[in-house]
């Protein structure tokens, strides 16, 4: 898979989510992301819809639990066949690591194991938030970076962060470890809750292996046009 966009399917109704969809053109192989808000309503069966019909799925359900609880869980989410998984690395390596047995155990023979990503700390969060709320006493720079050393040493194959702390440490892993991206604004965009964000092209030149984009599309006024000047802009030194 290279240099994928998913979009993050966050809506309150699948009605809703599967008009959106159907507005897009190309549908096949399209990259998705069903987080929480989905899965706690419609549950398996709504990855199983998309996956039948063709979507990749990112299924972020940012698991944080004790470990035998999310081998567990793990285990139970590696049958539905999605491409790639999360987990919270504030759990631990040794969560992590559960994590990733899990996923091993529970997938069918002969089928991809899904990807493993832990979430080091979210693109909500903001350096402010991070030291007066976390009392964590490392920048937030290098609190990711910390969060993403355990996170490989655990076994995950990659970790969520900003687009802004990647340059910084992908050079410290191997060229296989993912960087996915949300906190993705198109220039003229706002922010909303995300604190660290930025552009497609801008994620593309610090190094992430993947962005995940959702109201600058979803809620777009013509999605179409709106994927696919985010994905001019994602893709745009490719040639190069
Ligand atoms: O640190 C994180 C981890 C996950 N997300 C998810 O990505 C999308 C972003 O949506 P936007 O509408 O583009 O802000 C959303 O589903 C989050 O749950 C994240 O933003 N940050």
């Amino acid at each position: 898979m290279n240099k994928p966009l998913f979009i993050a399917l966050d809506y309150d109704d699948q009605e809703k989510m599967w008009l959106f969809l159907n507005q897009l053109k190309d549908k096949q192989g399209l990259h998705v992301k069903l987080g929480m808000e989905m899965f706690y309503q419609y549950g398996p069966e709504i990855v199983r819809d998309l996956s039948a019909k063709g979507y990749q799925i990112f299924l972020d359900l940012k698991l944080h639990d004790i470990p035998n609880t999310v081998k567990r869980t793990a285990h139970q989410l590696a049958a539905l066949g999605v491409y790639c998984t999360t987990v919270h690395a504030l759990g631990g390596k040794q969560m992590i690591q559960a994590a990733k047995e899990g996923l091993i155990e529970g997938t069918p023979a002969g089928k991809p194991v899904p990807k493993l990503l832990a979430v080091t700390e979210l693109t909500s969060i903001s350096e402010e938030v991070l030291k007066n709320e976390q009392h964590c006493s490392l920048s937030l720079a290098d609190e990711v970076k910390s969060l993403a050393h355990q996170a490989q040493e655990a076994g995950a194959d990659g970790i969520i962060c900003s687009p802004l702390e990647v340059k910084a440490m992908k050079n410290e892993f191997s060229d296989d470890f993912m960087f996915v991206t949300p906190g993705i604004r198109p220039k003229s965009y706002q922010k909303d809750d995300q604190a660290r964000v930025a552009t497609p092209a801008e994620a593309r030149e610090n190094g992430s292996t993947a962005i995940v984009v959702g109201r600058p599309i979803t809620q777009a006024a013509d999605p179409q046009q709106a994927y696919e000047e985010i994905f001019k802009d994602w893709s745009k030194n490719d040639a190069k």
